[in-house]
Parts: structure tokens; C-alpha cells; sequence
């Protein structure tokens, strides 16, 4: 390779090793590092939210929403977090179960995170709700997501068991859409 290829980091651990690997055997490779600003999505559940709602006002070229759902376990000082999709993808509900094991607490919270952009270049707005509950093993219809093994607090039953006008009433993302709702309303005019 005439061109060194550029590595875009921004940490000069992973440099360093990756320059090692890669500039031994037969062809070894040229490497130049940028630190460059690019989208990764990983961090707080705000940041990611706010990540996905400036990329989506890109695509749309105007005003939009997103929202992201998390949920997140005490014991482990709130992740999985934003990361819950491909936890569910991968182990499951009995994972999310086991996950816990060995810990003195099965307590979780789902969050959700509703996020409003006026449009790109725009700063989103962030609209919070929170369900406190607990991890149990799976019970109830499994047909959205981790519903079946998330129990709020002071209920006897699962998101899953519940009927879904009183899941909204109680869920993180009813709270949260209750705050979205007022806001949006406020800015109507009755122009
Ligand atoms: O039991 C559940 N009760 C809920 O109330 C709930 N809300 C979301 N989810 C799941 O949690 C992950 C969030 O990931 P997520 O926010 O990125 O969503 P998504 O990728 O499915 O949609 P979107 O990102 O296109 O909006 C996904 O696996 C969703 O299926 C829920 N599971
Ligand atoms: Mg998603």
C-alpha cells in the first residue's frame, strides 16, 4: 500500500498497539492516526438519545422525534442502559435474568428518553420518564421487548401481564410522554 491508511482515534493506547500488530509479517501495514469528531454511539442514556435525535434531524431535514428506551439495573449502576436492545437480541430474557445472579439486588428502572429537534443544527430537547420495578423470569406474552421480565414497583405484575391502557398510566415511557405532550402543545399558536 503506497498511502498510509488512516486510523481514526483519538486514543494513543489503542495507537500504539494497533501500529504493532499491523507493521509486523510480510506486508507490513502503514499507519497514520486522525482524531477525527466522529458519531459512536456509547455514553449516558442523554447522550445517546441526543446522538440518535441530531442524526435523525439530518436525515429529515427538519423538525423531528426519537425516542430511546432503556433499562437499567441497579446492581450494575445502570447498564445496561441504552445498550438493552442488543442485550435482549443476544441473551434474552432469561439472560437479562442471570445477568443478576451473584448480586444482592434484581431492582431496575426503564427509562425512556424522548428527544425533539427543530431541525438540523438544533440543539435536541430531552423529555424524561422513569418506572422503578424489579427482574423476574419471564411472565406474561412476550411479544415487546423485555415486558415479560420487567415488574413494576407496587404491582404484581409484569409490563407484559398488564393491559396496555394500564401500562401507560404507570410506564417510563407514559411519563415521559405526558412531559413531550405539554410541550409540544405549548408551542401551538393558534395562528
Ligand atoms: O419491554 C419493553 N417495554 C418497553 O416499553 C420498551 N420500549 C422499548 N423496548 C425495547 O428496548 C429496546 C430499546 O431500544 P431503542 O430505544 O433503540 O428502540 P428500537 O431500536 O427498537 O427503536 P428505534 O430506535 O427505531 O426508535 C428495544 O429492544 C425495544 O424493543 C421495550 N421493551
Ligand atoms: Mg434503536
Amino acid at each position: 500500500m503506497s498511502k498510509p491508511l488512516i486510523f481514526v482515534t483519538g486514543n494513543a493506547n489503542k495507537l500504539r498497539e494497533v501500529k504493532a500488530i499491523l507493521s509486523q509479517g510480510a506486508h507490513p501495514i502503514d499507519l497514520e492516526s486522525q482524531d477525527l469528531d466522529v458519531p459512536e454511539i456509547q455514553g449516558t442514556t442523554e447522550e445517546v438519545a441526543k446522538a440518535k435525535c441530531r442524526a435523525a434531524a439530518e436525515l429529515v431535514g427538519g423538525p423531528c422525534l426519537t425516542e430511546d428506551t432503556a433499562l437499567c439495573y441497579v446492581a450494575l449502576k445502570g447498564l445496561p442502559g441504552p445498550y438493552i436492545k442488543h442485550f435482549m437480541q443476544t441473551i434474552g430474557h432469561e439472560g437479562l435474568n442471570t445477568l443478576l445472579d451473584g448480586f444482592s439486588t434484581r431492582e431496575a428502572w426503564s427509562l425512556c428518553t424522548f428527544a425533539y429537534s427543530a431541525g438540523p443544527g438544533t440543539e435536541p430537547i430531552i423529555f424524561e420518564g422513569r418506572t422503578d420495578g424489579t427482574i423476574v423470569p419471564a411472565r406474561g406474552p412476550k411479544v415487546f421487548g423485555w415486558d415479560a421480565v420487567f415488574q413494576p414497583a407496587g404491582f404484581d405484575q409484569t409490563y407484559a401481564e398488564m393491559d396496555s391502557v394500564e401500562k401507560n398510566q404507570i410506564s417510563h415511557r407514559g411519563k415521559a410522554l405526558a412531559k413531550l405532550r405539554e410541550f409540544l402543545q405549548s408551542q401551538v399558536t393558534d395562528s
